[in-house]
């Protein structure tokens, strides 16, 4: 009897063993499977599960100039489990994007996006034949005569901010222009008056205060959200500071659902903040559409009224138009370029706007030089063309030019490849993750001299060295067909921005403004503490 219970103990010891093996050797193979496909792409050793988010997390993305320098053009960063073929020369970069974009179509999906249904569904992430549809009916949007036409609405809404810098010392600009970029989609997209641009954005305390205590309900629905739609931007984390289901999605991505599941359930966690904000911001959405929709039905009804232009009515009509469109722009669809439009429209244009001015009253030089200039466009009540701000304002455009090579908002763009492919002299299996890293070409000496130099005249297209530089060495709005639909759309409305702004006022740091300048980083860079300045008014004709 001794001997049977021995002899089943140590089989039962024995299949214990062999299924712990095989269970470690499949999480094994689980883990480095994409890493063997990119083996021969050279890089630093990887710490088992977090790969190099370590050195993300401590350095930020400066950290892939420091790895570029060490391993060549073409390196190999791990994201926990997920390797990453990062490409950080502009020829190179010119290959990815647009030589070889039949290869590299779509973009890969970070596990920040992953989480986040409704961010799946916008043109950033959707892929193949969806991606082309919905990317020409989109573009069609932001041709030149109609980008013109949305002048009016720019300026109104800049007026508005300009107005409430009246009477003030110290601001916290970027919360203002996050109002106020937020607003010119708002009115230029969806045709809805969202009314941020005239919240005071104060950094006094006693004016903080006011706002806190302030019961109207509009200015507390404002408030609220402008939180949400922060959170919705700078929760998207890629190093290790993400919700706990972000960070197990890069570790173990087929974990990342179920604990999201979990997650989203249990109050306080990050995870259920992240659930609660898309819920409420998708809401919000699906209201905005809804509404459209409406308006557009009484347009209908009524037989002289003007085709409508905006993003929405525009979406919307082609959902009408056919079955095939139909079928695409389904609701959730539908809600989800609106959300994107939203998010992708605003965050980025105020992040800009933040940096032009932060940097302008950090350089008198640049300062003087720019205001000569507006000042010199004609009398303040006269408003610029479309054509004007091409034009009539090429310092104005060295210096937007620079502030974004300087900060820059979006060091990492990402793609897949859905083929093999060769690039740099390495074969890439289908499904590689290749991120193309702007953020380095911008800081890199061959291309930028004195990188760290603030230098608008950089960029002056006579001076030898903008003749010099390699075309896609500054690629802020990325790179070939998918290339940003904004770009001309976010470029006027902060050079309109810009003009008004200086034809009024001039700003210094203020005393609450800490220095060097820091950022947190998510899918694009955000403002830790956000842009503290103080406001003088000019007294000018
Ligand atoms: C300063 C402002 C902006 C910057 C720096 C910026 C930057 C970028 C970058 C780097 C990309 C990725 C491009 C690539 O993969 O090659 C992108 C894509 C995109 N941007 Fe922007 N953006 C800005 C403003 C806007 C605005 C105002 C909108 C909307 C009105 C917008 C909507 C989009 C969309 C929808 C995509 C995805 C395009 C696609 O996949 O086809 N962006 N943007």
């Amino acid at each position: 009897m001794e001997i049977i219970s021995t002899v089943l103990g140590s089989t039962a010891e024995y299949a214990v063993t062999l299924v712990a093996m095989a269970v470690g050797l499949l999480l094994l193979g689980y883990l480095y499977e994409p890493y063997w496909k990119v083996r021969h792409v050279p890089g630093p050793v990887p710490l088992p599960f977090i790969g190099h988010l370590h050195l993300l997390a401590m350095h930020g993305p400066d950290v892939f100039t420091v790895l570029a320098r060490k391993y060549g053009p073409v390196f190999r960063f791990h994201m926990g489990r997920q390797p990453l073929v990062m490409v950080a020369d502009a020829e190179l970069c010119k290959e990815v994007g647009v030589k070889k974009f039949k290869s590299i179509p779509n973009r890969s999906m970070p596990s920040a996006i992953a989480n986040s249904l409704i961010n799946q569904k916008g043109l950033c992430f959707t892929r193949g034949s969806r991606w082309t549809a919905l990317r020409n009916m989109i573009i069609s949007i932001y041709q030149p005569s109609h980008l013109a036409s949305l002048i009016p609405t720019m300026q109104s809404c800049i007026e508005c901010v300009s107005k409430n810098l009246d009477g003030q010392e110290d601001i916290t600009f970027s919360d203002l222009a996050l109002g106020f970029a937020t607003d010119v989609i708002g009115q230029a997209a969806f045709g809805t008056d969202f009314g941020l641009s005239k919240i005071s954005a104060s950094s006094n305390d006693d004016d903080i205060d006011k706002i806190a205590t302030d019961t109207s309900a509009e200015a507390k629905a404002s408030s609220e959200f402008i939180r949400m739609h922060v959170h919705a931007t700078t929760s998207l984390k890629m190093d290790l500071s993400g919700s706990l289901s972000i960070i197990i999605g890069q570790l173990l991505p087929f974990l990342q659902e179920p604990f999201r599941q979990v997650l989203k359930r249990i109050p306080w966690t990050a995870d259920h903040e992240i659930d609660h904000v898309n819920l409420a911001l998708g809401g919000q959405m699906d209201k905005i559409v809804a509404e459209r929709a409406a308006a557009m039905e009484r347009d209908q009804a009524a037989p002289h009224a003007q085709q409508r232009k905006d993003f929405l009515s525009v979406v919307l009509a082609a959902r009408e138009s056919n079955k095939s469109w139909r079928e695409l722009l389904t609701p959730d669809y539908i809600s989800a370029l609106t959300y994107e439009h939203l998010l992708a429209g605003s965050a980025t244009t105020a992040f800009t706007l933040s940096t032009v001015l932060y940097l302008v009253s950090k350089h008198p030089e640049v300062e003087e030089k720019l205001l000569r200039e507006i000042d010199g466009f004609g009398p303040h009540d006269h408003a610029p063309t479309a054509e004007d701000l091409q034009t009539k304002f090429p310092y104005l455009d060295q210096v937007v030019k620079e502030s974004m090579r300087f900060y820059f908002l979006s060091p990492l763009i990402a793609r897949e490849t859905c083929e093999q492919v060769e690039i740099g002299g390495y074969a890439l299996p289908k499904g590689t993750w290749v991120w193309l890293a702007p953020g380095v070409l911008a800081k890199d000496p061959k291309n930028f001299p004195e990188p760290e130099v603030f230098r608008p005249e950089r960029f002056d297209p006579n001076g030898e060295e903008e003749k010099r530089r390699h075309p896609y060495a500054f690629i802020p709005f990325g790179i070939g067909p998918r290339a940003c639909i904004g770009q001309k759309f976010s470029i006027q409305e902060i050079k309109l921005s810009v003009i008004h702004l200086y034809r009024n006022y001039v700003f210094r740091h203020s005393p609450s403004m800490e220095s060097p300048l820091e950022f947190q980083y998510s899918i694009v860079c955000n403002f830790k503490y956000g842009v503290k300045l103080r406001v003088i008014k000019r007294h000018t004709a």
